[in-house]
């Protein structure tokens, strides 16, 4: 029995709206993060139409990303009005903050997800460090909880590890849904 991992808790997700975003590299990695992730909130009672997917290239443009769905706000609410995530993302920072002082806050957590894998250079701290660094900022900057969902890992076996899809492993994806519904509702006490 490994001594790591979180001690979880039971909370009532049933009124969050919860965010994630992911990066696309390393897709067969990042799709059971997301899905494990995923599960969990619908576990904890979040309503599908209150979660919120969305996609960047890479890592390095999670931390962006993030904020952007922030700033942006308004989302596809549940009775389908409002722009689209794609609108959002494609509107102009004007745009964006006239619409964050137009609407409440619309996320109560967003989970970053992404899978970096140590290369031969040293591309892989760099980016690391800047996203981690990032992520931390921005969760600080606005207030709401921004769940650290980047796998950096040395290797392949290491990523599928972390993702339970090597047989043997622990979907780290699920501890990341949890720990969204954790500090969506201790946000809002
Ligand atoms: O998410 C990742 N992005 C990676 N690079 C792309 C980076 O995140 C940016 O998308 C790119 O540099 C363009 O800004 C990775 N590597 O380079 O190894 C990686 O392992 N994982």
């Amino acid at each position: 029995m490994s001594l790591k991992g979180p001690t979880t808790e039971q909370h009532d997700g049933s009124g969050l709206r919860i965010g994630i975003v992911h990066a696309r590299w390393n897709s067969t990695v990042i799709e059971p993060l997301v899905a494990g992730a995923k599960a969990k909130l619908l576990a904890a009672g979040v309503k599908e139409s209150n979660i919120v997917i969305q996609s960047c290239p890479g890592s390095w443009e999670l931390p962006i990303a993030v904020q952007r769905l922030f700033s942006a706000s308004q989302i596809q609410s549940t009775s389908g009005s409002g722009p689209s995530a794609g609108d959002l993302l494609a509107a102009s920072t004007s745009d964006l903050t006239s619409l964050a002082s137009a609407a409440p806050t619309a996320f109560d957590a967003i989970i970053a997800v992404g899978v970096l894998i140590k290369g031969e250079t040293m591309h892989f701290e760099y980016i690391a460090d800047a996203v981690s660094q990032g992520l931390m900022r921005v969760q600080l900057d606005t207030s709401i909880p921004v769940i650290f969902g980047v796998l950096t890992v040395l290797n392949d076996e290491q990523a599928k590890a972390r993702a339970g899809i090597d047989g043997k492993g622990h979907n780290h994806g699920e501890d990341w849904g949890l720990a969204a519904v954790e500090m969506g509702v201790k946000r809002r006490e």
